[in-house]
């Protein structure tokens, strides 16, 4: 087949940077776009080998994502893409009605395709598959913090059994290096316990038309089709030119951290961050509105910068709703499970559209549904790939906003992601 472009639908805005982040490590030119682009010519599209339609789609009713899932092919389709990856979280996070099986046999169906990889493996950070069970860091998933998610609490690690209550299609599971051998259709749950492993699930999935999982396997899949490093590289001599597209330099410039996720990361992060930064803890109590909660948050901004009017020298600074899981219990128990949720997103919404008015040109956000509603408030349609802050989080730049023409840096970090240092790893790396 000859390969042009890689087509990918991710299923949340982290999760695309991370899957964003890994084609590029692999040498691929890559936009990203948030929803589905209406603009096609506004977005820079010629140049890249990959494009990455970033959805909000995992935790949204099953029959939603499906809808959204599709329109997004058929926009890849008509980008000239003929490979196309789904990806969703290494850690499977599903509602108890999808969405990753919906999703996967819609686009399966469409693209007339009977075998396909479930591949959410990542172990760079710590997600390994084993027996078709998933682990965190060596703990199967539903023991880990995952268990306590505040939108798709994981309680099964059983990824066989967790497709099938998903899937109209069989499920089975497939050891590393083993080739597929049931009648098709069928989803196989691939197992990789380390990089190897991936390796041996891409070059089997090679000449594949669609692929899904983490975003581990995409660059090695990427890889064995010949288009990573080694076969793009040998065929072009612009790969300088490449790298200098992907990158762009800001020292010393106005950053904000807003912290939505809950998960231990995080929590870890946001303390190791107060211990020397002013942080603000937002109360998701039902006690102030969306509106009295951001006017407060920002007041509590401008008073950290007051006393500088140099805004390459005022200080960074962090917003956060991250809680205890007993605290996020209260709040969904007090104001409902959605509405504690979209709650706490309107603000960050809210707080997000304030700050490029403050001089902030960088902003952390912490967790996937926190960077969709920042991103969506921003009205940002496409960015490009940076550098990469830790494994799977890369400082991405503005290419193409419905609002604003001044180049923004957003560092979108999935929840789990990244050591206890990370907001520091994020304002000390060039974004
Ligand atoms: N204190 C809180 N009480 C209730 N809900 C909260 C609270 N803080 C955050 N939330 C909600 O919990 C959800 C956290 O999801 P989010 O995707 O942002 O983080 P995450 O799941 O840890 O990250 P990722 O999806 O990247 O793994 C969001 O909808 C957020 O609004
Ligand atoms: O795969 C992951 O773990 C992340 O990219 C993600 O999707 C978290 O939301």
């Amino acid at each position: 087949m000859n390969v042009e472009r890689i087509g990918c639908i991710a299923d949340d805005y982290t999760g695309a940077t991370d899957l964003s982040s890994m084609l590029v490590r692999a040498g691929l030119r890559v936009v990203q776009c948030f929803g589905i682009p209406e603009d096609y010519d506004a977005i820079q599209f010629a140049d890249a080998d990959a494009i990455v339609v970033s959805l909000k789609s995992r935790s949204i009713a099953a029959k939603d994502a499906v809808e959204e899932s599709l329109a997004a092919l058929r926009f890849l389709q008509s980008a000239g893409v003929n490979r196309f990856f789904f990806k969703y979280c290494s850690t499977f996070d599903s509602t108890a009605a999808g969405n990753i099986g919906p999703v996967a046999d819609a686009i399966a169906d469409a693209l007339d395709v009977d075998t396909l990889f479930f591949c959410p493996s990542f172990p760079e950070n710590g997600r390994t598959v084993y027996c078709g069970h998933l682990f965190v860091n060596g703990m199967p998933l539903h023991e880990s913090g995952m268990r306590n998610h505040p939108l798709n609490p994981m309680t099964d690690s059983n990824l066989v059994r967790i497709l099938k209550t998903q899937s109209q299609r069989d499920v089975a599971w497939l050891a590393s290096g083993q080739a597929p051998s049931t009648p098709s259709p069928t989803h196989y749950i691939v197992d990789a316990i380390n990089d190897n492993d991936l390796r041996k699930a891409a070059e089997l999935a090679k000449s594949h038309v669609f692929l899904t999982g983490g975003s581990a396997i995409a660059r090695y899949w990427v890889e064995a089709m010949g288009l990573g490093n080694a076969g793009l590289q040998a065929s072009r001599d612009d790969t300088k030119a490449v790298d200098a597209d992907q990158t762009s330099t800001s020292p010393g410039r106005l950053s904000v951290i807003l912290a939505g996720s809950c998960s231990d990361a995080t929590r870890a992060q946001v303390a190791e961050f107060e211990r020397s930064h002013p942080v603000l803890h937002l109360n998701v109590d039902g006690s102030q509105t969306v509106e009295q909660m951001t006017s407060e948050a920002i007041q509590w901004c401008a008073q950290h910068w007051s006393n500088n009017a140099d805004t390459h020298t005022r200080q960074p600074v962090l917003i956060c709703s991250s809680a205890s899981p007993a605290s996020v219990a209260a709040a969904r128990q007090q104001l409902g499970e959605r509405e504690a949720a979209e709650f706490t997103e309107a603000v960050f919404a809210a707080i997000a559209h304030e700050l490029p008015q403050h001089g902030v040109t960088r902003i952390v956000v912490a967790g996937g549904e926190t960077s969709g509603a920042v991103i969506n408030a921003l009205n940002i349609t496409a960015v490009r790939i940076g550098n990469e802050i830790a494994p799977g989080v890369p400082w991405v730049t503005t290419a193409s906003s419905h609002t604003s023409s001044t180049p923004l840096s957003l560092a979108l970090k999935s929840g789990n992601f990244g050591g206890p240092r990370f907001f520091f790893d994020a304002l000390e790396t060039q974004s």
